[in-house]
C-alpha cells in the first residue's frame, strides 16, 4: 500500500520540517513500513524538497522506503519556462513521485487533460511515477463517475502510451466534490469507482496503483481496502498521530489477510 500526504501550500518551511520529522520518525519505526507492507510518502512544496529528503535520510525513513514527491512538474526538460520545475531536476533531487493534474491546479491554474498528458509522459521519461489525480466534478451516480474517471485516465496517459512509455503509475482517485469537504465520499461510491479504475488501469502498459484522496483520514481505509492500493491524505494528516493511526489500520488489515 502507498500511503502519504501532500502538504499543498499549508505549511511554511519550519512547520514542514517539524511535521516531516514527526511523521518520518513514526514511519521509520512502524512495523507496517519496516515489513514492506506500506510505502509512505510526503509531497512538500518545491523549495522544501531538499530539506525533506535530508530529514528522511537522517531519521532512517528513507531507508525504510519512504518516498518524496513534488506537487507538479513541467512537461519540457529545460528552457525558457519561468517559474516552472522540470522532471530531470526533480529526479536529481531524489524525487520519486510527482502529482499531476490535481483538481486545484485544474481549477485555478488552467491545467487541462492535454497539459496533464504531457506532464505524465515527462515524468515517466525521467523515472518519476506520476500521481495522476482524477475525479468526477459533482457528486452523483457511481457508474457515471467511473465512466468519467476512466475517460480522464485514458486521456491523461494517451501520449505516454503513444510514446511507448512504461513504469509505475499512481492513479489518485479524488472526487472533486470530496476535496476540502468535511467527509470523504461514501465508501460504496469509492469502492465502485476505485475498483473500476483499478480494473481498467490493470489492462494498460503501466505498473498501476489506485489510491483514494478527498477528506481521507483515520477510519476510512478499513472500509475501502478491498478496492484501493493506498490513501492520499490532505488536512486529516496534519496531525502526525493521524498518519500513524492509518499505518496501524494498514498493518491490521494485512495481518487479517
Ligand atoms: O487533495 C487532497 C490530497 O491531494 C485531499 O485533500 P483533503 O484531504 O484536505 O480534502
Amino acid at each position: 500500500m502507498l500511503i502519504g500526504s501532500s502538504l499543498k501550500m499549508y505549511f511554511g518551511r519550519a512547520r514542514t520540517l517539524e511535521w516531516t520529522r514527526a511523521v518520518a520518525a513514526i514511519c521509520a519505526e512502524h512495523p507496517a513500513v519496516r515489513r514492506g507492507l506500506v510505502e509512505p510518502f510526503v509531497i512538500p512544496t518545491f523549495p522544501s524538497i531538499p530539506d525533506v529528503v535530508t530529514v528522511l535520510q537522517e531519521t532512517g525513513a528513507a531507508d525504510a522506503g519512504m518516498l518524496v514527491g513534488a506537487q507538479d512538474l513541467h512537461w519540457e526538460d529545460a528552457g525558457a519556462f519561468t517559474g516552472e520545475v522540470s522532471a530531470p531536476e526533480l529526479a536529481e533531487h531524489g524525487v520519486a513521485l510527482a502529482e499531476i493534474g490535481h483538481a486545484e491546479r485544474r481549477r485555478m491554474f488552467g491545467e487541462t487533460d492535454a497539459t496533464v498528458a504531457r506532464k505524465v509522459a515527462a515524468a515517466l521519461r525521467h523515472g518519476i511515477a506520476p500521481v495522476l489525480c482524477i475525479g468526477e466534478e459533482a457528486a452523483g451516480d457511481h457508474r457515471a463517475a467511473a465512466a468519467a474517471c476512466i475517460a480522464q485516465l485514458d486521456a491523461s496517459v494517451a501520449l505516454a502510451v503513444r510514446e511507448g512509455l512504461t513504469g509505475r503509475l499512481v492513479v489518485a482517485y479524488e472526487p472533486v466534490w470530496a476535496i476540502g469537504a468535511p467527509e470523504p465520499a461514501g465508501e460504496e461510491h469509492i469502492r465502485a469507482v476505485a475498483g473500476a479504475l483499478r480494473a481498467h488501469a490493470a489492462a494498460g502498459p503501466f505498473d498501476a496503483q489506485v489510491i483514494y484522496g478527498g477528506s481521507a483520514g483515520p477510519g476510512l481505509l478499513p472500509r475501502i481496502a478491498d478496492s484501493v492500493d493506498g490513501m492520499f491524505l490532505g488536512r486529516f494528516a496534519h496531525d502526525p498521530a493521524a498518519f500513524g493511526a492509518i499505518l496501524d489500520e494498514a498493518l491490521a488489515l494485512e495481518e487479517d489477510r
